[in-house]
């Protein structure tokens, strides 16, 4: 295949070649080709000369890697689709004439409505301390059981929760949960909005369900599965005919959205499922920072998580600066993307919009902001920076990541909201993506008490005097 595209090797080439029919799934560590495969994957579904030729559509989960992807395309995915899945189900909702104009409600009005929806249900009981938990307690809830496609008050008493901790709710204070619900849903479609980004995958599995139209697409493919809610799988799986196929890949330790949801409970037939341990992306070095990231107590038992083999490449050890203070940090970061910028591509990723803010008016037009409305990926040189959300799929020569403060990373507000363990869990996996993004230097910036987030062994790193 031409384009940027490396040769598939080994177990890369058996996936290429997997079943044209029915559902596959592919785990992968980072950098192990998962995205690459799934391009070649959707070439091969889409060959027309091929008997199992059919339209194929590539789904991924954010706009920037839908940039990136369509970057790295090559010709003979012409005929491909590639999109993120949300586009996807909108579009098709919209062609069976289930949408309207501005009928997606979106974050701000949806926190609003649920806030409202918790006071109106809260009036109505005697005083409880279950109301007064913080908000996005019931927002975490509501997208729990929309994203788990759970319809009905009984279906979600009797749901198993399983390993799902810090938000767990006991099955007594469910019925009043799903009040709570039913009462967003009450003033959400009064405001005219029919759905809102995590329910609009059960009206598209319903639709689906109800179509017997011939299907669109024969075959579907999803890079970064991992961040799916089940109920997203399951509306694709009944996307698509007898005769076509749905092809999953993901890392399960990358897992960033939809925290503690897993793929499995969406139901797919799977009777093969493929590892890829080889790591193609990181130096030796850096790889072995990610390992030791999975091998913290809040990676452990995460069922499909695959240990990677150590890469060839040799490289530096990753950098640790410990700093005095913010703004030195920041100093060092802009600094090093500066010099590096010129001849590698560079990423200064950070927690969240408020951080990102100091590097975006710092660097001006001189760099590239990661963000959904992103047009275009230019490979080459240059300086990117963006939140570890945004950098998800993405690889750059050099990462900086300023800010591994104590008290920075965990989130303090997450964990006040949702409790140490889930603070943990959910900034480790946000970090492990955060340091597989590398492919040959890593800067790790820092004052003060470094994360606990980072594993403690020394040998991992080499100490930098800022
Ligand atoms: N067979 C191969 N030979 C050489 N390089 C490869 C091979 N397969 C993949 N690569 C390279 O390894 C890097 C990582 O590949 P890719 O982005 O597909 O991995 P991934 O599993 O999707 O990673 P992640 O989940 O961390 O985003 C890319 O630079 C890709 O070009």
């Amino acid at each position: 295949m031409r384009g940027n595209l490396p040769k598939p090797i080994k177990k890369q080439r058996e996936v290429l070649y997997m079943p044209s029919a029915g559902h596959t799934a592919v785990f992968g560590t980072a950098g192990s080709g998962k995205t690459t495969l799934a391009l070649y994957r959707a070439a091969y579904l889409s060959e027309p000369s091929m008997p199992h030729a059919g339209r194929t559509l590539l789904l991924t989960f954010n706009k920037t890697l839908v940039t990136y992807l369509k970057y790295l395309k090559p010709f003979e995915l012409q005929n491909v689709q590639v999109e993120t899945y949300h586009t996807f189900a909108r579009g098709y909702l919209n062609n069976r004439g289930k949408m309207s104009r501005n009928c997606i409600c979106d974050p701000d009005y949806r926190n609003a409505f649920i806030s409202q929806a918790v006071k109106a249900v809260e009036s109505a009981y005697e005083p409880s301390k279950f109301f007064k938990r913080p908000f996005e307690f019931f927002s975490d809830e509501i997208q729990w059981i929309f994203s788990h496609g759970i319809t009905s008050q009984e279906e979600y008493v009797e749901v198993e929760r399983v390993g799902r901790i810090g938000t767990n709710l006991s099955r007594k204070l469910r019925p009043v949960m799903y009040e709570i619900l039913n009462k967003y849903l009450e003033i959400r479609t009064a405001a005219g909005k029919l759905y809102d980004w995590d329910d609009i995958a059960i009206a598209a599995r319903k639709e689906f369900e109800e179509d017997s139209s011939a299907r669109f697409y024969k075959h579907i493919i999803v890079d970064e599965g991992q961040d799916f809610s089940p109920e997203m799988i399951r509306s694709l799986a009944a996307a698509i005919p007898e005769d076509g196929s749905l092809s999953f890949f993901g890392d399960v330790a990358q897992q960033i959205y939809g925290q503690r949801m897993s793929w499995r409970s969406a139901g797919l037939k799977i009777p093969q499922q493929w590892f890829f341990k080889e790591n193609y992306r990181n130096t030796k070095q850096i790889a072995q920072l990610g390992l030791a990231i999975s091998r913290m107590p809040f990676f452990q038992d995460i069922p499909d998580l695959v240990e990677p083999t150590s890469p060839r490449a040799d490289g530096a050890l990753p950098a640790l600066v410990g700093c005095t203070d913010k703004d030195q940090q920041v100093e060092i970061a802009l600094r090093a993307a500066r010099s590096a910028g010129k001849t590698q591509s560079v990423a200064i990723l950070v927690k969240d919009r408020a951080q990102e803010r100091i590097f975006s008016s710092a660097l001006g037009a001189n760099a590239t902001r990661l963000h959904r409305d992103l047009q275009v990926w230019n490979d080459g040189p240059g300086i990117y920076h963006g939140t570890y959300h945004a950098a998800k799929g993405l690889e750059f020569d050099v990462v900086i990541l300023p800010f591994l403060d104590a008290d920075n990373l965990p989130d303090p507000d997450y964990m006040t909201s949702h409790g140490e363990e889930d603070g943990l869990t959910h900034d480790g996996r946000l970090l492990y993506v955060a340091v597989t993004r590398a492919k040959t230097s890593l800067i790790l910036l820092y004052t003060g008490e470094l994360t606990p987030l980072l594993p403690v062994d020394e040998s991992l790193y080499q100490r930098v005097k800022p």
